[in-house]
C-alpha cells in the first residue's frame, strides 16, 4: 500500500516556461536550449550564471522583446506565445540596468507610462505617480517635475523601478536592475527593494552575473550554464548547503559560510549592547560611562536617540570643555536593522570601533553587531543546513 505524504498545497505557478529554445539568425548554436522552468507567483527567481549563458535572451522572451524560436510560454495559465505582444508588456514591468528612462519626459511622465497606455483618467495617474514614487523613498513634490538627468544613478534607477509598477503588474522583470551603481548605493537599493517586494508581491524573474546579489535578493535562484542548461534551481539555502554539481560549486566559489551571512538579516539576531550618553550629557559624565565599561569608546545619541560621534578616552581628553556631539568622528558603519548580517559584516570590517551600529527605519539606535556575534550566526546557520540535509537525506529526498 503507498501512503499520500502529507505536503502543503502546491503554490501557483506565474510563468511557466517550456521547451523554451531561441536560435539567433545567422548563429550556429541555441542561445536559449529548451529552457523549462515554473516561477510561482509571488517569488523572486534570480537566473545567475555566466556571460553568454543565456540569462538576457530568457528573460526578453518572457515579454516577447525576442521572440522565441520554438517553445511556449504560459503567464497565469494563459499561453501567450503568439498573443499580441503590446498588450502583453503592459501586464509585464521591465526593469533595466540604465533604467531606460526616456530622457525628455519628467519623472512623473516617465512614471505615467503604463497607466497612460492603459487608459487611466488624469487624476488617477497623477495619484498613483505620487504613490509610486513615495513607494521607492522619492519624494513626489521634490522629484516629479525633473528630468532623468537631474537625477543620480540611484535615483534614476528607484524611478525606473516606480515605472515599472506603473499599471500594477503581477510579473516584473529585472535585468541587471544594480549594476550600474556604486556598492553603497546598491546594496541599499538592494534593501530598499526587498522591502518593497514585501509589500507589494510581485513575481520577479531578476537577472544578476553577481552570486553574492542573487542570494540575496532571490527566493529561488536558477544557475544556469550555456544554452539556459539549468545547472541547479533551488532556494539559495539549499544552493549553498548541497550544490548540485561541480559547476555550482565552482560558481559559487569560496566561501560558502560568509555568502549564507546574505541569507540573514540583523533584525533576526540579538543585538549586543554599547555604552552610550546622549548628546546633552558633560564630558565628565561621559568619562564616567566609559570608565565603567570594557569598550574604548562611547556612542553620543542625539536628541532623538540617532547615533551622532563616537567619543574615545583620548577624544574626551582633548574636547574638554566640548560639548560631546561636537568631538569625536562621525559613526559611519551603521545599518538598518532589515539590512543583511552580510552588509553588517561589510561595514565592521572598515569601522574603527570593530562594531557596526544597528539603527530602526527613523535612524534611532538599536544595539551594534560584533564580529562574535557574526561568528555565531555562522555556526548556528551551519548547523541548522548540516541538521536540514541530514533529515532530508533520511526522508530519501535527497541522495548524497
Ligand atoms: N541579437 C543577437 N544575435 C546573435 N547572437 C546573440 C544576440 N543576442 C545574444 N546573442 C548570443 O546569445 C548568447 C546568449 O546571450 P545573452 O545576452 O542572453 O547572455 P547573458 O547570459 O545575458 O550574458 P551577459 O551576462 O554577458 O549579459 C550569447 O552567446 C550571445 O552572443
Amino acid at each position: 500500500m503507498t501512503q499520500t505524504p502529507q505536503t502543503a498545497p502546491e503554490p501557483e505557478v506565474m510563468i511557466r516556461l517550456e521547451n523554451l529554445t531561441k536560435r539567433f539568425s545567422g548563429t550556429q548554436r541555441n542561445a536559449v536550449d529548451g529552457l523549462t522552468l515554473d516561477i510561482h507567483a509571488g517569488e523572486i527567481v534570480v537566473l545567475v550564471g555566466p556571460s553568454g549563458c543565456g540569462k538576457t535572451t530568457t528573460m526578453k522572451m518572457i515579454n516577447r522583446i525576442i521572440e522565441p524560436t520554438s517553445g511556449r510560454i504560459i503567464l497565469g495559465g494563459e499561453d501567450v506565445t503568439t498573443t499580441n505582444a503590446d498588450q502583453l508588456r503592459r501586464r509585464i514591468g521591465y526593469v533595466i540596468q540604465q533604467t531606460g528612462l526616456f530622457p525628455h519626459l519628467t519623472i512623473g511622465e516617465n512614471v505615467a507610462t503604463v497607466p497612460k497606455l492603459l487608459g487611466w483618467d488624469a487624476s488617477r495617474i497623477r495619484s498613483r505617480v505620487d504613490e509610486l514614487l513615495s513607494m521607492v523613498n522619492m519624494d513626489p513634490d521634490e522629484y516629479r517635475d525633473r528630468y532623468p538627468k537631474q537625477l543620480s544613478g540611484g535615483q534614476q534607477q528607484r524611478a525606473g523601478v516606480a515605472r515599472a509598477l506603473g499599471g500594477d503588474p503581477q510579473v516584473m522583470l529585472m535585468d541587471e536592475p544594480f549594476g550600474a551603481i556604486d556598492p553603497i548605493t546598491r546594496e541599499r537599493l538592494q534593501n530598499e527593494f526587498l522591502r518593497l517586494q514585501s509589500e507589494v508581491r510581485k513575481t520577479i524573474v531578476f537577472v544578476t552575473h553577481d552570486i553574492d546579489e542573487a542570494i540575496k535578493m532571490g527566493d529561488r535562484i536558477a544557475i544556469l550554464q550555456e544554452g539556459s542548461s539549468i545547472a541547479q534551481y533551488d532556494t539559495p539555502e539549499k544552493i549553498l548547503t548541497a550544490p548540485a554539481n561541480d559547476f555550482v560549486r565552482d560558481f559559487i566559489g569560496g566561501g560558502a559560510s560568509l555568502k549564507r551571512l546574505s541569507l540573514s538579516r540583523v533584525r533576526d539576531i540579538e543585538l549586543a549592547s554599547w555604552p552610550t550618553v546622549s548628546a546633552a550629557d558633560s564630558v565628565e559624565q561621559a568619562h564616567r560611562v566609559l570608565r565603567e565599561s570594557d569598550h574604548s569608546a562611547v556612542l553620543v545619541l542625539d536628541t532623538e536617540g540617532r547615533p551622532a560621534r563616537w567619543v574615545g578616552a583620548d577624544d574626551l581628553r582633548r574636547g574638554a570643555g566640548q560639548p560631546l556631539d561636537q568631538i569625536g568622528t562621525v559613526p559611519q558603519a551603521v545599518v538598518e536593522s532589515r539590512a543583511t548580517l552580510s552588509d553588517a559584516l561589510n561595514e565592521l570590517i572598515a569601522a574603527r570601533y570593530a562594531v557596526t551600529v544597528v539603527v530602526d527605519q527613523d535612524g534611532r539606535h538599536q544595539g551594534v553587531v560584533d564580529i562574535e556575534q557574526i561568528n555565531e550566526a555562522i555556526r548556528s546557520m551551519r548547523h541548522s543546513a548540516v541538521a536540514e540535509a541530514r533529515t532530508e537525506f533520511a526522508d530519501g529526498r535527497t541522495t548524497p
